[in-house]
């Protein structure tokens, strides 16, 4: 194999191995306790000054937890774990001193005066050499069997945490999709998908939340009930597509007319109920003649050929205490009816 190969190998081999370790998302994180623990542990078994968790990035070496020196990153030309990665489990050095690729390492040769180091692999999941759990000391020195075995067992230590957080992250990421999905679900289940108001179930929901505040706090609200009048022949005379554009833009009308505290739902077909918290019935008139008043002013919809005007019959009846849902629905419903049978175009209180 040329050296052309080689390094094309060594390339690939490097950005996956560097993929591996952002899957982890640790680099520039905050210290944590859990990685400090595992330090001080390797610390004290290997009886060594300093105790170190990094991470070898693309041109740095990144410190998660450190022990006895005063540092976060260093740069990768002087990094002596970079050595470590290349070896398969641990990576001893002795005596940096007579260690031909240490004896020039400025951290070698002036402060911290580093003369011993041993370095345990941490090694994705997925098998690439993401950093190591290394001990370090000024004096030349080896490390005993069992301390060598804990160093190992502590990076394994290191990796499960690891792993633990990333799953951690993931899991609150799909909480939070699945909250959004919810969320989502239930606008939509409570939404008219034509005018975007609020459809029957969910307005009757809300009906039945301000009675039960009515019986609690003894105020008033009041109950709208709009019907379109002659709508069949908008829809016989311009289609169904425009009779469409017209429940969408009276929706719009009704976010203009009544407050952003009142209820506004399309009750099914041509048919709207509108819910005024805290509202007395003189007020409520003075909303429905607003809406008669610009229903009168300006047309419903704009065709090319015409402008279509539309009126409406409203009934309107006032909730207190006593009231009850389905009484109250069918109230307003029978002062609608007497609306449309004076007329139509106009309102009935009671
Ligand atoms: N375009 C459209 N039309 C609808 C929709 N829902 C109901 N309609 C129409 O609304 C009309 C209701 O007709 P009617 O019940 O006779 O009422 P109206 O013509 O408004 O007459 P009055 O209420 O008596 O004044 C029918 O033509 C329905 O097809 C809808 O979502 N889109």
């Amino acid at each position: 194999m040329n050296n052309a190969v080689l390094e094309d190998d060594y390339a690939d081999h490097e950005e996956l191995r560097l993929a591996a370790l952002a899957a982890y998302d640790i680099l520039d994180t905050p210290p944590e306790a859990a990685f400090d623990a595992i330090t001080e542990i390797a610390a004290l078994i290997c009886d060594a000054p300093i105790a170190v968790i990094n991470f070898i990035d693309r041109d740095r070496q990144w410190f998660k937890s450190v022990l006895g020196l005063d540092v976060r990153q260093t740069p990768l030309n002087i990094s002596i774990c970079v050595h470590a990665i290349t070896q398969p489990d641990l990576f001893i050095v002795p005596d940096t001193r007579l260690d031909a690729r240490f004896t020039d390492n400025p951290l070698v040769r002036g402060e911290p005066y580093l003369r011993f180091y041993a370095g345990a692999l941490l090694r994705s999941e997925t098998g690439y050499p993401i950093g190591t759990l290394c001990v370090l000391d000024y004096q030349p020195r080896e490390l005993n069997e069992k301390q060598l075995s804990a160093l190992t067992a502590l990076a394994g230590q290191v990796m499960t945490q690891l792993e633990l957080l990333r799953a951690h992250s993931k899991q609150a990421s799909l909480i939070q999709e699945l909250q959004a999905a919810q969320a989502e679900l239930l606008a939509l289940a409570s939404t008219d998908s034509l005018s975007g108001l609020l459809n029957r179930r969910a307005f009757e929901e809300c009906l039945e939340n301000e009675l039960l505040r009515l019986k609690r706090n003894e105020q008033s609200a009041a109950l709208i009930m709009i019907d379109f009048d002659h709508f069949k022949s908008i829809n016989d005379q311009f289609g169904h597509a425009a009779g469409d554009c017209v429940i969408r833009n009276f929706a719009e009308l009704c976010h203009q007319v009544f407050r952003q505290t009142d209820v506004i739902s399309r009750w099914g077909g041509e048919e709207f109920v509108v819910l005024l918290p805290n509202t007395s019935q003189a007020q409520a008139l003075e909303a429905a003649e607003r809406l008669q008043q610009l229903l009168k002013n300006q047309p419903i919809l704009e065709l090319k050929q015409q402008a279509i005007f539309m009126t409406v019959s409203i009934g309107i009846s006032t909730l207190t205490a006593s009231c009850e849902l389905e009484a109250s629905l069918r109230g307003v419903d029978q002062l609608l009816y007497l609306a449309k049978a004076q007329g139509r175009n106009c309102t009935v209180c009671a």
